[in-house]
């Protein structure tokens, strides 16, 4: 087998693994593990984020109104992983391939030595040829710790492994022009760069059983090919479709990659939510930082730095529109950086290598 790739993140929606009367689809899991194999066989490293949990719990066990939607959650997902995990293990040992739970929450992503032990264990799994099966830890990701949904999850893992492709499976065939059950909506091929903005085509509709919808579904598939990761968006519920998007032989959304970042501009990137302080930068700087050259930040283009933060922590950058332009790694503290404002011939606060511009997605 002809392979484009060497390492893939492949992404499972909650309605791929389950039926219309909301039971489990094994048969669909059994397919699905079964190409999982054979690429893995073929010398693909492959990492599985599949969501399901929930649906998996609700097939075991009836929550009553009373609860509350995070108690509900919990339940269910708590039970449902179990065995969910099961199946995979069930069906993946028919193929003699050996699979792994990982189950993460938002948190782990939040400092790079924290994120560099992550992605250390998941090294060991795949020189060992284990599938690593990942999904969030619903039981303690709660509201404000939460990812959107699985497909940002499956976003930070595919940039965190440096992954060639990253492919995100739901039950539509990829972003329609209109709504995917008008027969004449036109589905969108390729995605790139220069294609418009085609978010007024993509409703907030989501799928019976999905979390984000098709929206941050798009949001995610832009940054991750802005980092480089070729991103496929397809039906998962189509015979063989992993092996068919791999032999380019399936209709769906493709996004083209830009240039591959490096690991730390891709951590720095899905690190917005950990950033501890803010810098104001004004026009003369935000025109430089986001010219063709690389430009690191210096002292004279802050206006304003708010809150603490400490040399190496991330921090964001605003213009003075007070509109987010990109997200860098401190090279000194907010003390420091204060002393410094509007001051020429000083060391640049953000060096243009720890230094992630939105312009970049
Ligand atoms: N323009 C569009 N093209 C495709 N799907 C869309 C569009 N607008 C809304 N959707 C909805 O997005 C859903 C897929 O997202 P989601 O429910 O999060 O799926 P999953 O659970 O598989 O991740 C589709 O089932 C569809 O109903
Ligand atoms: N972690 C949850 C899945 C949440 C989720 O993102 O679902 P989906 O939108 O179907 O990918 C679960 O296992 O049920």
């Amino acid at each position: 087998m002809q392979l484009p790739y060497k390492r893939i993140i492949v992404k499972v929606g909650s309605n791929v693994l389950t039926r219309k009367d909301g039971l489990p689809d094994q048969e669909r899991m059994e397919q699905l593990v079964s190409q999982v194999a054979r690429l893995r066989e073929a010398g693909l490293e492959v990492i599985l984020v599949s969501s399901g949990a929930v649906a998996f719990g609700r097939s075991l066990i009836s929550v009553s109104k009373k609860y509350d939607t995070v108690a509900a959650r919990q339940l269910l997902a708590s039970t449902g992983q179990v065995h969910l995990i099961n199946a995979f293990a069930r069906f993946f040992d028919r193929h003699q391939t050996l699979c792994s739970q990982v189950l993460v929450t938002k948190e782990d992503f939040r400092d790079r030595l924290h994120y560099l032990h992550m992605k250390n264990c998941f090294e060991i799994l795949l020189q060992h040829k284990v599938v690593p099966v990942v999904n969030e830890n619903d039981v303690i990701s709660v509201t404000e710790l939460m990812f959107t949904d699985n497909d940002e999850l499956a976003g930070l893992i595919a940039s965190m492994l440096n992954a060639q492709a990253l492919i995100l499976l739901s039950n539509v065939d990829g972003i329609f022009k209109g709504d995917p059950g008008d027969g004449d909506a036109e589905l969108i091929e390729e995605v790139s760069d220069s294609s418009p903005v085609f978010l007024p085509f993509i409703s907030a509709r989501r799928s019976q059983f999905g979390r984000g919808g098709m929206i941050t579904k798009t949001g995610i598939a832009r940054k991750a090919a802005g980092l480089g990761i070729t991103v496929h968006i397809a039906n998962g519920t189509t015979d063989d479709i992993l092996l068919r998007i791999l032999n380019n032989e399936v209709k769906h959304t493709r996004f083209t990659p830009k240039k591959s970042a490096s690991g730390k501009k891709k951590w720095i990137a899905h690190a917005g939510h950990t950033a501890k302080g803010t810098v104001l930068i004004n026009e003369g700087a935000k025109a430089a930082l986001t010219s063709a050259r690389a430009s690191s930040l210096l002292p004279v283009g802050i206006i304003a730095v708010r809150d603490e933060f400490q040399k190496g922590e991330v921090i964001r950058l605003l213009d003075e529109k007070e509109q987010l332009i990109g997200l860098g790694i401190a090279e000194y503290n907010s003390e420091k950086a204060r002393e410094r404002v509007g001051q020429k011939k000083q060391k640049p606060l953000v060096h243009y290598d720890y230094l992630f511009l939105n312009t970049e997605i």
